[in-house]
């Protein structure tokens, strides 16, 4: 595509080459470049793009987008305001709009989203509009599974993406969206017919700042994507306005709003509900009628979830009767509440739990169900939201027996003074500290710091007698640990299975 053609779609300041060259892919690293690319010097938090202009011709780069005064020499430059905007609309521009024909569903929040995710493709199967999936598990549509580094990909790999799932029969996209991502302008190449809103609580304030900022980033989604335009007459908003920033971004909304919610009325509710640990049995009271329900999720939190992915079912027009077989024919969300099956007699639960909200809304729905002891490990990423750490460490020392403190992600921190951290939030509740020995055996609540994560599981496990349950949070899907900037294969599912298995055998 000519340079000239892929600018139409931006608001361009200047322009200046005497060529209009063919642009065969877009970049927005240069180390990436191919020859005959559209570079995009981007400005960002470690480093300026405009540094790496020259890196990127060297490489082939037969043009470049700046958003600043500077202006390269010697190739053919297109200045912009805003950077991540161009991209964004070039990319959607470039890739041929994958998704301008289609159902778009947009999922915000803090928790909840991948879940949702995986409700509304069981939906959509369900409405007979097979749906390509983007998200934190991967990005998928049938056969097709691709990596997810990120659960909302850049706009580049976003529209390739899109084009490549589209194109291998996608009728429909459901997609979470990530604050990073609301904020950094990936997704505004894409035409949402309907946004979700889940929740708001404390994450990601190393990026965000604050919770007002943090907001800011997620209310985007409703009163600048959602705005219905000629192409997308149609577009609604489903907002839990159970939560204080949920009424709040309804009002923001730019389109009509679906309302859901547990505790206040809305437009959908739930009626005679029952938690069970085999799952939720309700009603959902929608505009277009109602749902008799019998859901294999487990938990309070769960039921949010479900209502937001029946909210966009609603929204979208789509027939109550696949809405409720969406919501009770679908597959395991993977490491969300995923049972270790094991002959020990205990519940093992890998979940992604990585917030103190999560974590808190898990383990208050395991302290309703349990029957033995509730025994948490987990631990907190490196370089990502220090404040939440102690915060987790007291939710977990608040409501389990025995609380095992371990590394999660550490990246380029050291796991032991992330650990310290998480250890201040439990130390407050003047909570026993154990040894990994005294753990082991434990009869009293009490808390023990094990760094090896393989080495915590196994004492869990260890630990647990029949009845009890192990909740292994914070890592759920993913399989693997990012220590310092490499990955290394690690699965608690794995591990816990091997460590069950280990005991059982010397139990014999
Ligand atoms: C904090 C954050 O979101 N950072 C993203 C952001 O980085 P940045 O703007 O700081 O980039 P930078 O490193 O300063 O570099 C500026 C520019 O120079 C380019 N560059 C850099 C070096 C070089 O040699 N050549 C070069 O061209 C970079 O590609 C970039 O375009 O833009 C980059 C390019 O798109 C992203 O890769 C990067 O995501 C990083 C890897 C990341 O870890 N992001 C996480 C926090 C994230 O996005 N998470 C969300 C939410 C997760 C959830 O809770 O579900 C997600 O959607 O995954
Ligand atoms: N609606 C909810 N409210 C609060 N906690 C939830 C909710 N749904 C799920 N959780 C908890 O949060 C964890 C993460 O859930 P999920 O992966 O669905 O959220 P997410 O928004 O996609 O998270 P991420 O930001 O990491 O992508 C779950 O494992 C569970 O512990
Ligand atoms: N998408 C979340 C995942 C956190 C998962 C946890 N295991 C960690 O590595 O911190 C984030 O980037 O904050
Ligand atoms: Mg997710």
């Amino acid at each position: 595509m000519r340079l000239s053609q892929l600018v139409k779609s931006v608001a361009v300041l200047d322009m200046v080459g005497d060529v209009d060259p063919d642009i065969t892919g877009l970049f927005y690293d240069s180390r990436k470049v191919q020859p005959g690319g559209l570079f995009f010097a981007l400005k960002g938090v470690a480093s300026d793009g405009y540094a790496f202009i020259e890196v990127a011709v060297k490489a082939g780069a037969v043009a470049v987008v700046i958003e600043d005064d500077r202006t390269p020499a010697d190739i053919a430059w297109v200045r912009v305001a805003d950077g991540r905007l161009a991209m964004s609309l070039m990319a959607a521009a470039f890739y041929a709009n994958p998704a301008a024909g289609l159902p778009v569903v947009g999922i915000t929040g803090t928790n909840g989203k991948t879940t949702t995710t995986f409700l509304l493709e069981s939906i959509f199967e369900k409405g007979g509009l097979p749906a390509a999936v983007l998200g934190t598990v991967n990005y998928r549509f049938g056969d097709l599974s691709i990596p997810a580094p990120n659960t909302t990909p850049e706009s580049v790999d976003l529209q390739q993406t899109l084009r490549k799932l589209v194109d291998a029969g996608a009728k429909g996209i459901v997609m979470e969206v990530s604050s990073h991502a609301l904020q950094q302008r990936r997704i505004d190449g894409c035409s949402f017919n309907v946004g979700v809103f889940t929740n708001l609580t404390r994450d990601h304030l190393d990026y965000h700042l604050d919770m007002e900022s943090y907001l800011q980033s997620k209310t985007r989604l409703f009163s600048e994507l959602l705005v219905p335009d000629e192409k997308k007459p149609e577009r609604h908003a489903v907002i839990n306005t159970d939560d204080e920033y949920g009424r709040r971004i309804a009002q923001a909304a730019a389109c009509p709003v679906v309302t859901y919610g547990i505790e206040k009325s809305a437009d959908i509710n739930a009626e005679n509900v029952e938690f069970s640990v085999s799952g939720i049995s309700c009603t959902l009271a929608t505009p277009k009628g109602r749902i008799e329900l019998r859901s294999m999720l487990v938990g309070r939190f769960n039921l949010y979830n479900i209502m937001a992915a029946a909210g966009a079912g609603v929204a979208l027009g789509l027939p109550l009767e696949s809405i409720k077989e969406g919501l009770e024919h679908h597959g395991q969300v993977p490491g969300r509440l995923e049972r270790v099956e094991n002959a020990l007699g205990v519940t093992v639960l890998v979940d992604y739990a990585h917030t103190g909200d999560a974590l808190e809304n898990v383990l208050l729905t395991m302290t309703e169900l349990k029957k033995g002891r509730i025994i948490t490990l987990f631990g907190c990423g490196g370089d990502r939201d220090k404040g939440k750490r102690p915060i987790m460490g007291e939710i977990a020392g608040r409501y389990s027996d025995l609380s095992i403190i371990t590394s999660d992600n550490p990246r380029t921190e050291n796991p032991a003074e992330i650990m310290a951290q998480v250890r201040e939030g439990i130390v407050r509740l003047g909570i026993c500290e154990y040894s990994s020995y005294e753990a082991a055996i434990f009869q009293e609540k009490g808390f023990v710091s094990i760094e090896q994560r393989q080495d915590a599981i196994r004492l869990a496990v260890k630990a647990a007698r029949p009845g009890d349950i192990v909740l292994l949070a914070g890592k759920g899907h993913e399989d693997y640990q990012i220590i310092g900037k490499e990955k290394f294969h690690f699965d608690d599912r794995e591990v816990a299975a091997q460590a069950c298995r280990e005991k059982a055998g010397q139990n014999q």
